[in-house]
């Protein structure tokens, strides 16, 4: 026998759950796609693109919903001898200026051979270069920029969708196609960016149970053998799905994940609730330690302070209670505690990470508005990725008194687990 041998027993097709693959239909978006499809009709009529933005949460589609149009736009548009339709894809992560994306977009429309460096031109230069290959090129050119959020001035945000209004381009018809997950991006745009790039905005909102359900269902009938799924591991994985964030992305996941420990166990030929609940665990605690040890030492010591003030019960708690906790903490850690706002800033960063929730109260007729605090994740989760935090700071006598009471429920858990 080989030392691997192929196991198939659970999965027909399991590249069908990875994030690459294109579902042939996309479940649940026919409203948007049809706002979209109208958006790009233009193409087809051989008149100016519009420019179109796509916003929403991440996961709700916007990417996927891009490539399917794209690709009908492509292969309908073929059968007119007029239209000469050129694609361009940009995804904007790790470019933040507008020279970066001008040089980028310059190399994308270039052969190999032909490549400019990334860097030493004047901006004005490169826009030139830019607004002389799209000439040659000509026909009509849709460039999508996906996470276009990433850059920070907007000036190629403004030259672009105007290059033709302002007279840069003439052989060449242009569109662009902006995609963001970041809701305030859009709202802080200048005026004359925002009229001109986002032209046509499409919302994908993010999706209910129902959607997702469905969107896994189609996935899994590629992805999986017939009769593997439990009855319950669709509903389930959908149902976490939407009270998480209505991000199909995760719940795909969370599908795979559940038919890879599945899989991993001998003779099981079934995924079962359990598979998705583990999967759930353990994609959570990848989460938590990734969101964690991206966290500066204060971070740590914050989130430290709220658990132990959990444990005592004192959650809800306002940032100003907190403090008294996290300047001890600090101070036995041998670091100077921060100032109240940036302490407060460590909080908010907390609760954008999803590891603490906030709640807004109204401090009665003639007071203001306040903030307060709680622990919002499975707490062993949270202390397995403190270890560091334990060490400087020490064991606080509510997380013994914690592991102390567990002790004498279930006999041995132990601290050193998580320490
Ligand atoms: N309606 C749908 N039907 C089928 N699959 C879908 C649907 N919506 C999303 N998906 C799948 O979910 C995953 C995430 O979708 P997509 O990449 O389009 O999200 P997004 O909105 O672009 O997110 P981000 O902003 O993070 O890039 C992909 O694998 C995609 O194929």
């Amino acid at each position: 026998m080989g030392l691997f041998e192929r196991d198939t027993e659970i999965y027909k097709n399991r590249d069908a759950l990875r994030e690459d693959y294109q579902p042939e239909r996309l479940v649940g978006r026919d409203e948007e796609i049809q706002m979209y499809q109208t958006a790009l009709q233009p193409v087809i009529n051989g008149e100016q693109p519009n420019n179109v933005f796509l916003y929403g949460k991440t996961g709700v589609g916007k990417t996927a919903a891009t490539r399917y149009l794209l690709s009908h736009l492509e292969e309908d548009a073929s059968q007119y001898d007029d239209i000469d339709l050129h694609l361009t894809f940009l995804n904007c992560d790790g470019l933040t200026s507008s020279y970066q994306i001008a040089t980028r977009l310059v190399n994308e429309l270039r052969d190999e051979t032909n490549q400019i460096s990334t860097t030493g031109y004047p901006r004005a230069t490169v826009y030139e270069m830019l607004w002389d290959d799209l000439d040659e090129i000509a026909g009509t050119n849709l460039i999508v920029l996906d996470e276009v959020d990433h850059v920070e001035d907007d000036s190629i945000l403004y030259q672009l969708p105007r290059a033709r209004a302002n007279n840069n381009l003439s052989a060449a018809k242009i569109g662009i196609i902006g995609i963001s997950n970041d809701f305030s991006f859009r709202d802080d745009l200048s005026p004359k960016v925002k009229s001109s790039l986002c032209e046509q905005e499409i919302h994908f909102p993010a999706y209910d149970a129902g959607d997702l359900q469905k969107i896994l269902e189609q996935r899994a009938a590629v992805a999986f053998h017939d009769d593997v799924l439990d009855d319950a591991v669709i509903p389930l994985c959908a149902a976490y799905g939407a009270k998480d964030a209505g991000d199909a992305r995760q719940s795909i996941d969370l599908l795979m994940k559940a038919g890879d420990l599945a899989r991993e166990e001998e003779e099981t030929t079934t995924v079962t609730e359990d598979h998705v609940e583990a999967g759930r665990h353990d994609l959570e605690r990848g989460r938590i330690e990734e969101g964690i040890s991206g966290l500066t030492q204060h971070g740590h010591l914050v989130l430290y302070s709220l658990l132990t003030l959990h444990l005592q019960n004192e959650t809800p708690i306002r940032s100003r209670d907190v403090r008294p906790r996290y300047t001890s903490f600090a101070q036995r850690a041998g670091r100077d505690p921060l100032v109240p706002r940036r302490m407060r800033d460590h909080l908010s960063e907390l609760a954008m990470l999803g590891l603490v929730s906030v709640t807004e109260r109204n401090e009665g007729r003639r007071g203001g508005t306040y903030r307060e605090y709680t622990l919002d994740m499975d707490l062993e989760l949270v202390l397995s990725a403190l270890d560091d935090v334990l060490d400087d700071v020490g064991v606080h006598d509510s997380l013994q008194n914690h592991f102390d009471e567990l002790d004498s429920i279930n006999g041995n858990t132990s601290l050193t687990e998580f320490h």
